[in-house]
């Protein structure tokens, strides 16, 4: 028998205070409370349905010493997420139907969230062979995220026949937009600073270009294509116009690129390179403003653990990424919540209604926390303050760009189906 929860006094997405009931697997009505139910007081909580990423890395299989799916998965549940696409970029690559599977079983073997893998584009990401699509949409993993992020699908008749293929399936095309050619070698964002620092730069229009490109493509063929990290104004802009005109395109953009700037690179530590780069104040500002207004779609962590070898050397030899899923909800509090560019709904709409639409899985994630659905639930405190500590990160790795800073927010509880996998902010 699985616990009954009374969460008491609790306001969701920032509403009036009420009661909710958590029984056997779904949301039901607090006046049929059983006496023996969990009382939980929730005065000066917010209740958020259960986030979905839809851009995580998990490492396994491959680079378990960076992150397990197991590891990964806590460090999701402690972060508020019911549910994480786990990108492709294993080893070996999940381009077949047996590693999605084997990826979707280890998800739920953990127990700590659901894991949809997302399946590859191209075998083996190497951007000349379309991956067998059709299976692994077919699979148990039922995949309908495709990407060859890490890289970039470059070629433009193999992304035409990709966005085609998937269309038989209702997936979605998600790419890593970065022209191969204007980014060789490149290190930071391309500016003054760059210049300045003696890092190879990274254009804007490296970014621009590919998603111009593809949203005319997405057009072309009437299929639908995600945006993966967008993170310049250009690409802002690019976005909004192909809506404007009726592309079926959806785009995401990552906390690090709502808060931190390309200044940070002067200080040469590479817990600060990511991929794309953390750009301009400017761009930070539009990529806000085009969250708040909707051309952007979502919040996505791009969740990227390396251990600390690849990532405690000089700027240009190490690894590009950083961890995400433990200060996502807390980093979209403080740069668009409390600064009034969002209101709680907003976030449950950024954060998990529009990525399980996108990932198709509004089945079982991303539905309102309203009597009769799925008991996936995120009690949250925005009252209170805490100083990210790596160490404390449930994420087999430490590179986290937040280190010392203190951010408000705290994740107190975690339900997945009724089943609660973080109470008191601790792992169930
Ligand atoms: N974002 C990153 O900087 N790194 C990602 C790859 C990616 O998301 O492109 C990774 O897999 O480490
Ligand atoms: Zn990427
Ligand atoms: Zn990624």
């Amino acid at each position: 028998m699985s616990t009954t929860y009374l969460i008491k006094n609790v306001s969701v997405l920032g509403g009036e205070p009420t009661d909710l009931l958590l029984r056997d697997g779904v949301v039901a009505d607090a006046a049929d409370a059983p006496a023996d139910a969990e009382t939980i007081d929730a005065t000066g909580l917010i209740a958020l349905p259960g986030l979905v990423d839809l851009h995580t890395h998990l490492r396994e299989p491959g680079r378990e010493d960076a992150e397990t799916v197991e590891t990964g998965t806590r460090a999701a549940a402690l972060g508020g997420f019911t549910a994480v696409h786990a990108m492709a970029n294993t080893e070996p690559v999940a381009d077949t139907a047996g590693v999605v599977e084997q990826v979707w079983r280890l998800g739920r073997e953990a127990g700590y969230c659901d894991v949809y893998p997302v399946g590859a584009v191209t075998v083996g990401l190497e951007g000349e062979r379309l991956a067998e699509l059709g299976a692994m949409a077919d699979s148990a993993a039922r995949v309908r995220v495709f990407s060859d992020d890490g890289k970039c699908v470059s070629d433009a008749v193999l992304m035409r026949r990709a966005l085609e293929y998937v269309k038989a399936f209702d997936g979605v095309v998600a790419q890593h937009a970065q022209e191969p050619r204007l980014t060789e070698g490149a290190q930071m964002n391309e500016g003054e600073l760059s210049g300045r620092l003696g890092l190879a730069g990274w254009p804007a229009v490296a970014e621009e270009a590919i998603i111009a490109r593809d949203v005319l493509l997405a057009q072309h063929v009437g299929s639908r294509l995600h945006v993966c990290h967008l993170s310049t104004a250009g690409s802002v802009d690019i976005v909004r116009w192909a809506k404007a005109k009726g592309v079926d395109v959806t785009a995401e953009a990552c906390p690090h690129h709502l808060l931190l700037t390309d200044e940070l690179a002067a200080t040469y530590d590479p817990i600060y390179k990511v991929n794309p780069p953390l750009r301009s104040a400017a761009d930070v500002e539009a990529v806000k403003a085009g969250l708040a207004d909707g051309t952007i779609d979502i919040v996505a962590t791009d969740h990227a653990p390396h251990p600390h070898e690849d990532k405690d050397c000089e700027w240009a030899a190490a690894a590009f990424g950083m961890l995400g899923l433990e200060t996502a909800l807390s980093i979209v509090q403080q740069t668009m919540v409390d600064t009034g560019l969002l209101d709680w709904a907003g976030v449950a709409e950024r954060m998990s209604y529009a990525p399980a639409r996108i990932g198709r899985v509004s089945d079982q994630h991303g539905r309102p926390v309203e009597v009769g659905e799925p008991a996936n639930v995120v009690l949250y405190d925005p009252g209170a303050t805490r100083t990210v500590d790596p160490a404390e990160s449930a994420s087999l790795s430490r590179n986290t760009p937040y280190r010392g800073m203190e951010l408000p927010g705290r994740v107190v509880a975690t339900f997945l189906r009724g089943r609660a996998t973080v109470l008191d902010g601790k792992l169930q």
